[in-house]
């Protein structure tokens, strides 16, 4: 028996558009996630590429706003964007953008009340891929990359360090890089981590990479006008950090850009190439 409800199906590009729901046992909650299937899924197996969206968004923000289609379909990558949080009446949220629905940071709660259904990093990376294998056709889960913009920035580049055999390839847009000495991030971990722990290290990527290095280069996309730049993204303490301690990363700094979809929509289809090159063959 089938565990996902289709919501919506579109043809795109020659490949299609779809958004699911399902009951997640692991969140506690329905969830909704979108897939776009390229052409080439229709004659066999074709990389997974996962996108993890940054705090506010859902599944659509990506799929309606970065054009990610035409190059997705141009080599012949199939994208995932799952939500940023579990949801609903029964998950407790915050009137803050930034903590609660919406902003579930990647990481798996420890606080009340946020332990029974905050555990986005097991979501991603054990329950939706399980789904995904069972329930859409030709994914080829021995080909997987993983990329995300701000918070889901912060996601991607953790996820990759902690799975890089799983993740073969990572790249960000903006991302939040040291959520432990960041404003953003120092609220979200106080309220799911509690005080400052060996716990927030696990989840902060600039701490990661002194422990563990991927094989794999990084590739970071972050514009020079984003006003979330000297604030919240600190690129500087993860570049030093990937220098001091033998990690690839290739961090370009866009002249004029922004911390938008604008911006996003712009470097797409190098994020995509980037991660074609990288899966397949
Ligand atoms: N004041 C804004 C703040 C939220 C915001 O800028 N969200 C970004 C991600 S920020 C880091 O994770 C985003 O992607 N927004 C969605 C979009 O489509 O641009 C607000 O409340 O919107």
């Amino acid at each position: 028996m089938t565990q996902i409800t289709t919501v919506s199906s579109w043809k795109s590009f020659g490949g299609n558009l779809s958004v699911y729901d399902h009951e997640s046992s692991l969140l506690g909650c329905a969830m909704r996630f979108a897939v776009y299937t390229p052409p080439q899924a229709a004659d066999g197996p074709v990389p997974v590429l996962w996108y993890l969206s940054g705090l506010t968004c859902s599944w659509a923000n990506v799929m309606e706003k970065s054009g990610l289609q035409r190059a997705a379909a141009e080599h012949g990558i199939m994208v995932i964007a799952p939500d940023t949080s579990p949801r609903g009446e029964g998950v407790p949220d915050d009137e803050a953008y930034d903590l609660g629905q919406g902003a579930g940071f990647y990481l798996t709660a420890t606080q009340e009340p946020w332990a029974k259904h905050f555990k986005m990093d097991q979501y991603i990376t054990d329950e939706l891929p399980k789904l995904v294998a069972a329930e859409i056709k030709n994914a080829d889960m021995g080909k997987q990359g993983i990329f995300g913009h701000s918070m889901g920035g912060h996601g991607a580049i953790t996820l990759h360090l902690k799975h890089p055999e799983t993740y073969k390839t990572c790249s960000a847009f903006s991302p939040i890089t040291s959520p432990a000495r960041v404003p953003w991030g120092q609220k979200a971990f106080k309220a799911y981590l509690g005080p400052v722990s060996v716990a927030w290290e696990q989840y902060d990527s600039t701490e990661l990479v002194k422990e563990r290095q991927s094989r794999a280069r990084i590739m970071v996309d972050t514009g020079t006008a984003d006003t979330f730049l000297k604030k919240e993204l600190k690129p500087e303490i993860f570049i030093d950090a990937c220098m001091a301690n033998g990690q690839a990363l290739d961090y370009r700094m866009r002249e004029g850009y922004g911390h938008d979809y604008y911006f996003i929509a712009t470097f797409m289809d190098e994020h995509i190439a980037h991660h074609a090159a990288g899966l397949k063959g």
